[in-house]
């Protein structure tokens, strides 16, 4: 018999790589309670101070870059400044309208009230719409944000000139949480929050600067020093109530987020659950972690209580500091010149130019409670930014792609070069591991249950990372799939029975492409001829409902007319064909020979063996075993079989 044994020896783990390797502490599974921990002791992820200002410009530079092909987020921002500009002259115009009333009432003035009636109309009318307006730009810009964010999120998260950044931060980055509930939830928030503040805000310092100016010309320096003084008084005060703020809220969207998943997966695990009878654990769970979310949301509102009440006091002290700032000029005796009638418009002229400036201010301080909100999401986007950014840059790939043309398709192969790979919780799984996959040359890879089987087909696809060595695999140089693998449990699209058979394809010409008969062909070739009747069209489109349409076994069969229909170099079929009957199994070995596809197929069915040349057994301790499959002397590999792998199981 022609084997190769590799015993794991203390000089594997002593080898300088492993020594050297630092010990990944991120990729750990980290519970929960841990991750919640460890939010709360470094609060500085969800801060208000300088991170979050890094975070926040950020953020906007994303939106406001002129290279940014997304949006015309500019043109509404200024159709924003304009509009918002437009509303406040036609407020002030319809604030001055009562005093124009009381004039043509008090005199009597028939004719002048008439005009003056029509001309109200029409501007209140203005001012309505104005309004409108504001909020209708300011939904657009909303909008843009969102649709700008979240492009820009999903450009990176599923990016595919590197295309396991997605799954490297799902599986290998504990510092992050709910990527999904980040992207969805709070980018819209974040754009909402952003759009009242900007709603607010955003016309204030062109105000502050006019206003300013006139109650600087009428009152002199004294009363925007006091005024500028009390803002930056409140400003203060406010920033400290803010900062635990951004981290409860921070907080309450990793709970939201966690609500979210679990019952996600009741909707998706719902059979299996309702067969367990598992109403009640599911609602205990379910209210365990609603109870969390709770609490933090009842401590926002204390905290927001207290921010509230500084805000509104802020604002009705402001509205007496201004009396403050008229009176201290009249009593200081500037005013003794100017005749008594005269002097109750300078007054009232002065009382509005500081109240007006005052309450500029105040609406900037009001709007805490909200900027608070913003931090804490601008926090949450930003750090997924971050450590989407991280794994980018992490790329130390070692493994060389190389790509063939038609000519050299034969002599095509997958080597393991001195391989070694840990578990992400560090527990070495494979060591110094040399192996060729030749084409033409099926393999079946054993071994007991977490012995790596399926990690091995992980580092080969190049999503796990390595300890030591490379893998060499083939690229095609003219869109050939070299490598297709089909799962367990089928991965089923949300999208139609077309999809189903040409994903991963993105084209919209799929009907010219892959034709009704080639669908016909291909599901006449698995056997599942008769789902063309479960479905409307080849293109409708169903979501979750392909679960319940499909047997598990129908399910497979389906992928394997994506398989069929791709015909790859290799195929890898990871137990793939484990709920089909023995006599589908053998019909689909023998296609994927006709079409020249090469297996590489983990499974514990030893009668799976027949159809390969060449079996690999990993023992899950680091060390591992090859053999050339004989079908004549079948008996004598399984007794090498389970002689080999009896001591592990
Ligand atoms: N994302 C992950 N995080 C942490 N540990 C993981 C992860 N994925 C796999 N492992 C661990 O790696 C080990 C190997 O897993 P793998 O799925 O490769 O085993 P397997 O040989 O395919 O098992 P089985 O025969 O049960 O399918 C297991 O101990 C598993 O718990």
């Amino acid at each position: 018999m022609d084997y190769e044994y590799h015993p794991i020896s203390i000089e594997d783990y002593d080898d300088e790589a492993i020594r050297n390797e630092e010990p990944r502490t991120s990729t750990k599974p980290v519970p929960l309670e841990i991750i919640e921990q460890n939010y709360i002791k470094n609060k500085n992820q969800s801060s208000f101070d300088r991170l979050f200002l890094r975070r926040f410009f950020r953020i906007l530079s994303r939106l406001f870059s002129p290279s940014n092909m997304e949006g015309n987020v500019i043109k509404i921002w200024l159709l924003l400044i304009c509009t918002s500009l437009l509303n406040e002259v036609l407020v002030y115009i319809v604030g001055t309208i009562p005093s124009r009333f009381y004039t043509v009432l008090v005199g009597k003035d028939f004719n002048g009230f008439k005009p003056l009636m029509f001309y109200s109309i029409v501007i209140v009318i203005c001012a309505g719409l104005g309004r409108s307006f504001v909020r209708f730009i300011g939904g657009l810009f909303a909008i843009s944000t969102r649709k700008i964010l979240t492009r820009s999120l999903h450009n990176k998260y599923l990016n595919s000139n590197n295309s396991s950044i997605f799954y490297r931060l799902l599986n290998f980055r504990t510092d992050i949480d709910n990527p999904d509930q980040r992207i969805a939830q709070d980018v819209e928030n974040f754009s909402e929050k952003l759009r009242l503040i900007c709603q607010e805000i955003i016309v204030a310092p062109i105000l502050i600067i006019y206003y300013t100016y006139k109650t600087w010309t009428l009152s002199g320096y004294f009363g925007p020093l006091v005024i500028y003084v009390y803002f930056i008084v409140g400003l203060i005060s406010s920033r400290f109530l803010i900062v635990p703020l951004v981290n409860l809220v921070f907080m309450k969207e990793f709970h939201e987020g966690n609500f979210r998943f679990l019952h996600a997966r009741v909707r998706q695990f719902a059979e299996p659950i309702a067969l367990s009878w598992g109403e009640k654990a599911e609602y205990y769970q379910l209210d365990s972690f609603f109870k969390n979310l709770l609490n933090y949301q009842r401590q926002i509102i204390d905290r927001e209580l207290a921010l509230e009440a500084l805000t509104g006091s802020f604002a009705y002290f402001g509205s007496i500091l201004s009396y403050l700032i008229i009176a201290i000029p009249v009593f200081v005796g500037d005013y003794d010149g100017i005749e008594k009638d005269k002097l109750s418009g300078v007054i009232s002229l002065n009382a509005f130019l500081s109240l007006y400036l005052i309450y500029r201010f105040t609406r900037i301080v009001e709007q805490s409670t909200k900027i608070s909100d913003l931090a804490g999401y601008t926090a949450r986007i930003g750090q997924l930014f971050e450590v989407i950014e991280d794994i980018n840059d992490d790329n130390d790939n070692a493994d060389v792609n190389y790509t063939f043309d038609d000519q050299h398709g034969e002599e095509l192969s997958i080597e393991f070069d001195h391989v070694s790979f840990t578990s992400p919780s560090g527990t070495p799984l494979l060591s110094d591991f040399k192996f060729l996959i030749e084409r033409g040359k099926n393999v079946i890879v054993m071994g007991p249950n977490g012995s790596g089987k399926t990690s091995l087909l992980r580092v080969m696809c190049g999503l796990w990372p390595k300890t030591r060595g490379r893998v060499v695999r083939p690229v095609s140089s003219n869109q050939q799939r070299v490598l297709v693998y089909l799962p367990q449990t089928s991965y089923l699209v949300f999208g139609s029975l077309r999809d189903q058979i040409t994903y991963p394809m993105v084209n919209d010409k799929k009907m010219e492409l892959v034709s009704d008969d080639e669908v016909r062909s291909l599901l006449a070739k698995v056997n599942l001829s008769h789902i063309e009747r479960k479905v409307e069209t080849f293109d409708s489109r169903y979501g979750a409902d392909w679960d319940k349409m499909l047997s598990p076994g129908e399910q497979q069969k389906l992928a394997f007319a994506r398989l069929f229909y791709w015909k790859p170099v290799f195929a890898a079929l990871d137990e793939a064909t484990s709920s089909l009957d023995s006599n589908t199994e053998k019909q689909f070995f023998e296609i994927c020979k006709e079409l020249n596809i090469t297996t590489i197929t983990v499974s514990h069915n030893k009668s799976l063996l027949q159809y390969h040349d060449k079996v690999l057994l990993l023992n899950g301790k680091g060390s591992y075993e090859t053999s050339d499959i004989d079908i004549n002397g079948s008996e004598n590999i399984v007794r090498w079989i389970d002689g080999t792998l009896r001591p592990f199981s």
